[in-house]
């Protein structure tokens, strides 16, 4: 019999790298998805995991409330890897203290190791890692032996053999900390004792094995954008239950230019599959009549979404489940127990409480590169799997402030002439995402020895791996100097156009 998916789960204490450990733990052949802290450990022993990770978080141990875990998850026998938090848990959780530290430490640190532990055997002796705490373990545990330290930190690290719990101050995670990858590799092979047994293909067969038990012989219906998570799931769905599945475009009028027949086009070229375009452009604009805050208007898209999936599976019968190609990345976003909203996707936070079908989202776990990873082992079309991303909400959050027609058909056209210059000058491969946004101001301008006082356009284009962050794309001079020109002289009711050079953090892509 094949042995089932080894896993490892890390338990989210609220950090900012904590999609990044799993992200990694992935790459290194094992699957990991992050859990909440109020998961039991009967829950968590039912999953089988080979390890646990804690991750790092805001918060201090000693203050009053601070998440924690439940104890009964230190007796599983399941090795533990803690990390800043995670390790200061670990210590407070035996009984050692955790205190304030005198001195902070963020950024690069030297550990100097001074054991022998499993982690850092054979390494150097001095490690650069990467730091991000102001507490500090005083000193370690009973039972525990410490593997490091730094100025600051008495205990950088810390383990246990025999009860097989390893733990850092340092965050691993992080591509600055030197040999983090190697000491996450060897908690996963020489002490979680893991094979390494998860790549894309057996992500790709175990979650059609899944579909197959979830779905049974009823029927789904995947909302279908033409982007890749989208296609990426209804391309998963189709291999696992073929014609129990029907798949739904929604023009929403917020597409871009000449997207809605591209998209169709695509979509009976390369699919045999049930392939439905709905045209709802009246539902949707006349919902965002007078709205203009940006929360708002993805709620009330995100409700819409829904009501028109509803209202077309009457004529088409009953489908139980809705498909949707939802990432990790909208889901943090959207804001989680322990992370805040940053914004609230449509299709995670702006969906309605009353919902009459069930979700099924498998790529829920995973990060766009991964995403398009899948495509390609899929045999995705390129123009699917390298598509720019575009947010379902669409042009309804990138005309800030009321949406028009007006607004819409600017944002439309100026989009429009950004991706063919940026096409005609090759960089296609090169910018990550590129579009137009339209901020809900006018000033004055002079055409032809005319005053104007008309809309500025925004240009946004990022380089980027996975959307979590993003820095400005240099384009050259000239090839921006030319789409700013045909923007004001070919669309009606701009006369400035601004390029945008803040990075995520502190922006994000999208201006709303
Ligand atoms: N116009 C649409 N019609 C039907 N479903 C949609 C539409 N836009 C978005 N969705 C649904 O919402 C999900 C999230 O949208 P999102 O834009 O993140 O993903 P995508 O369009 O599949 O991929 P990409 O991020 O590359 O654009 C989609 O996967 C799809 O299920
Ligand atoms: O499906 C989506 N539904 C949404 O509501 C949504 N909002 C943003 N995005 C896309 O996500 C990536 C990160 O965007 P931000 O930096 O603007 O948060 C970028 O690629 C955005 O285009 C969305 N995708
Ligand atoms: N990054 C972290 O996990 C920080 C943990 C804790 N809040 C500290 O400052 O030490
Ligand atoms: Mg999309």
């Amino acid at each position: 019999m094949e042995k089932p998916m080894e896993r490892v789960v890390v338990i989210d204490f609220g950090g900012q790298y904590n999609q990044l450990i799993t992200r990694r733990i992935r790459d290194l052949g094992v699957f990991s998805e992050l859990i909440s802290p109020s998961m039991t450990a009967e829950e968590i022993k039912e999953m089988a995991p080979m390890g646990i990770v804690f991750s790092g978080g805001p918060n201090s141990v000693y203050t009053p409330g601070s998440p924690t875990c439940d104890p009964g998850i230190f007796d599983l026998g399941i090795p533990i890897l803690g990390i800043c938090y995670g390790m200061q848990m670990i210590s407070a959780h035996y009984g050692a203290e955790v205190e304030r530290a005198g001195k902070r430490e963020y950024g690069k640190a030297n550990v100097e190791v001074v054991s022998d532990s499993l982690l850092f055997k054979g390494m150097a002796k001095e490690q650069r890692v990467w730091m991000s705490h102001s507490d500090v373990v005083v000193a370690p545990p009973e039972g525990f032996l410490v593997d490091g330290r730094t100025q600051s930190a008495p205990v950088a690290a810390m383990s246990d053999p025999v009860r097989q719990v390893y733990a850092v101050q340092f965050h691993p995670e992080v591509q600055h900390t030197e040999n983090g990858n190697e000491m996450i590799r060897r908690f996963l092979y020489e002490v979680c004792r893991c094979e390494g047994n998860w790549s894309m293909e057996t992500f790709i067969d175990d979650t059609i094995t899944e579909l197959r038990d979830k779905i049974g012989d009823k029927r789904v219906l995947c909302a279908l954008s033409g982007g890749v998570d989208s296609s990426v799931v209804a391309a998963l769905i189709h291999r696992a239950i073929g014609d129990q599945l029907t798949c739904m475009f929604v023009d929403h009028g917020l597409l871009r230019k000449d997207e809605a027949d591209s998209v169709v086009r695509t979509f009976s070229d390369h699919f045999q599959m049930n392939f439905i375009k709905v045209d709802a452009k009246e539902r949707f604009l006349s919902k965002l009549v007078g709205v203009t805050d940006p929360e708002q208007k993805r709620k009330i898209i995100g409700n819409e979404f829904i009501r028109v999936f509803e209202h077309e599976v009457q004529e088409l019968g009953k489908h139980h489940f809705l498909g949707q190609g939802t990432l990790y990345t909208d889901i943090i976003e959207s804001g989680t127990d322990t992370a805040q909203t940053i914004k609230s996707h449509h299709n995670v936070g702006g969906l309605p409480e009353d919902m009459e079908m069930d979700l099924v989202e498998p790529l829920n776990t995973l990060f766009k590169d991964e995403v398009r990873r899948v495509g390609e082992e899929l045999g995705l079309p390129k123009e699917i799997v390298w598509r720019q991303p575009f947010p379902g909400p669409g042009l309804g959050i990138r005309v800030i402030g009321e949406v028009t027609e007006e607004k819409l058909m600017i944002v439309r056209e100026s989009d429009a002439i950004l991706r063919e210059e940026i096409a005609l000058a090759g960089l296609e491969g090169e910018v990550w995402q590129y579009f137009t946004a339209l901020p809900d101001f006018k000033s004055v301008g002079v055409m032809g020895d005319i005053r104007t006082y008309a809309y500025t356009v925004g240009i946004r284009a990022v380089t980027s791996i996975d959307g979590m962050t993003a820095d400005w794309a240099r384009i050259p001079y000239d090839v921006l100097e030319k789409i700013s020109t045909r923007i004001v002289n070919e669309v009606d009711g701009v006369n400035r156009v601004v390029y945008d050079i803040t990075s995520k953090p502190p922006s994000t892509i999208e201006w709303e």
